[in-house]
């Protein structure tokens, strides 16, 4: 092979995105109230990498996690999970897309109150019918640091366990995927620190793909990459990042 033909060789270690976004708008309203949510938006999440999207109050982030997740339509352009074109499916398609292959941790916990931290974990393999993989159970629950705390309702657990149990019912299905929306908005910041290492853990452990939208510069320096929306545009992105360079970023944002 020639030294030129190596050069332009794609790099093998270069995993391929397990969710890619390419030219997304999403426009609400019509005429004089439409508002531009998502402006021809192109990103590509790789496996087992831990990103946060960032940006100020209003630049489209939930609009972009939502898009990304089949949560919401977009105007044009198209995402896709491994080979799905979400774009193309139909509702009751995207349903078992996101029970199947997408983990979501939310803000709020929402876990059920009348189960158990374990019957928590286990509700999604229930409802999809899947077999649970004892195995990764066992490693998942060491990970969150819950053996202790299986047994107990969701009320007699603090918020950053409540969180940790909704982090393991996201990772047991291995989904290809997890999608978390202000993980650490309910929490002290020390039991925030745990859970996002845990996040960062499993992103490293688990090769598990994790996208985060957060507002919280020290949150976003727990990830291995932040990318920064503005008025609906990506216009920055920023690897290895410290709390420091993304609130430097921030500010410059919202200038
Ligand atoms: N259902 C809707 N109808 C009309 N406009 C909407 C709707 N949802 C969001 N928007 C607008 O789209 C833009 C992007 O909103 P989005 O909620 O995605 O921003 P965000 O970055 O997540 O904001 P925040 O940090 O405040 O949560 C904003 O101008 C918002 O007002």
């Amino acid at each position: 092979m020639s030294e030129h033909a190596t050069a332009i060789a794609p790099d093998p270690t270069a995993a391929p995105p397990v969710v890619s976004a390419h030219q997304l708008s999403k426009v609400y309203g019509s005429g004089d109230s439409a508002v531009r949510a998502l402006d021809n938006v192109t990103v590509e999440f790789t496996r087992g990498a831990f990103t946060a999207i960032m940006g100020p109050s209003g630049s489209g982030k939930s609009t972009l996690m939502h898009a990304l997740a089949g949560l919401d339509t977009v105007t044009s352009g198209t995402v896709h999970l491994g080979r799905t074109d979400l774009t193309q499916l139909k509702d009751k398609q995207l349903t078992l897309l996101r029970r199947d292959r997408i983990g979501f941790i939310f803000q709020s916990f929402n876990l059920l109150p009348m189960l158990t931290a374990q019957q928590n974990i286990l509700l999604p393999a229930q409802i999809a019918k899947r077999d649970t993989d004892q195995a990764r159970l066992d490693h998942i629950i060491n990970v969150v640091g819950l053996q202790d705390r299986l047994d107990h309702l969701p009320s007699k657990l603090s918020g950053g366990q409540q969180q940790r149990v909704a982090v393991a019912r996201a990772l047991l299905g291995a989904p290809e995927v997890v999608y978390a929306d202000e993980p650490t908005g309910n929490l002290d910041s020390r039991s925030g620190a745990e859970v996002l290492a845990f996040l960062r853990d499993s992103a490293r452990e688990l090769n598990q793909t994790i996208v985060m939208v957060t507002h919280d510069p020290v949150a976003a320096s727990y990830a291995d990459r932040v990318v920064f929306l503005r008025d609906g545009r990506l216009v920055d992105e920023v690897h290895a990042p410290s709390a420091e360079a993304v609130l430097d970023r921030l500010v410059k944002l919202e200038a």
